[in-house]
C-alpha cells in the first residue's frame, strides 16, 4: 500500500474537539484490515534497525499500534497511562496539549536499567506528549533512541523539537497545515 493509499484512509475533521483543530481520524484506518495492517508493518520494519528492548505506547491511541509492533520485535510493549489509571506506585509528568493539558504515568521499576524505549504514538502534533514521555522514560533510566507515529502535523513542530532531544523521530504519513 502506497502512502498515498494509506493517507486517504484518515479522515480530517474540522473543529473537533475545538474550533479551530482539524482533527485526523484513524479511526477510519484502523479498521480497514488492509490498512491497519500496512500500518502496523511499516512502522515494525522502521523500528528494527533501533533495536530496541521495550516499546513504549502512549494511551490511548498509541496502544492500538503499539502492541502490534512490540509483538512483531519480539519484545515487551509499556503502557504510558493518563493519570489515576496505574494502581501500584507510580512516577508522572505534566504536559501541554494541542488542546489542552494531561498528566502521563508509568509505574515505578517499569523500565530497567538500559532498557532501549521505542516511543510509539498515532500523531505527533506540538510534541508536548512524545517529548513528556521521553523524559518520564529518560529519568526512569530508559534510553529512547527512537520514536515512530502513523501520522506526523509538522507544521506545529513536535518532530523537531524531539529530534533536538536526541530522538530519531519518523512517521508512515505527513499532513501539512494544522
Ligand atoms: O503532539 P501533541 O500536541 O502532544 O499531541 C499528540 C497527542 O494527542 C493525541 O492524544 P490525546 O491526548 O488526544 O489522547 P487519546 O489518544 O487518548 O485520544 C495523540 O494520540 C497524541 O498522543
Ligand atoms: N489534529 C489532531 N488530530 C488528531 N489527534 C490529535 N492530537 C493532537 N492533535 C491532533
Amino acid at each position: 500500500m502506497t502512502r498515498a493509499e494509506l493517507q486517504a484512509l484518515v479522515r480530517t475533521i474540522p473543529d473537533f474537539p475545538k474550533p479551530g483543530i482539524l482533527f485526523r481520524d484513524i479511526t477510519t484506518l484502523l479498521i480497514d484490515g488492509r490498512g491497519f495492517a500496512a500500518a502496523v508493518d511499516a512502522l515494525v520494519m522502521r523500528a528494527r534497525p533501533h533495536e530496541v528492548t521495550l516499546v513504549a505506547a502512549i494511551e490511548a491511541r498509541g496502544f492500538l499500534f503499539g502492541a502490534a509492533v512490540a509483538r512483531a520485535l519480539g519484545v515487551g510493549v509499556l503502557p504510558v497511562r493518563k493519570a489515576g489509571k496505574l494502581p501500584g506506585p507510580r512516577v508522572g509528568i505534566d504536559y501541554a496539549l494541542e488542546y489542552g493539558t494531561d498528566r502521563l504515568e508509568i509505574h515505578e521499576g517499569a523500565v530497567r536499567p538500559g532498557d532501549r524505549a521505542l516511543l510509539l504514538d498515532d500523531l505527533i502534533a506540538t510534541g508536548g506528549t512524545a517529548l513528556a514521555t521521553t523524559r518520564l522514560l529518560r529519568e526512569a533510566g530508559a534510553e529512547v533512541p527512537a520514536a515512530l507515529f502513523a501520522i506526523d502535523l509538522p507544521d506545529l513542530g513536535g518532530a523537531d523539537l524531539l529530534r533536538a532531544e536526541g530522538v530519531a523521530v519518523d512517521s508512515l504519513m505527513v499532513f501539512p497545515g494544522h
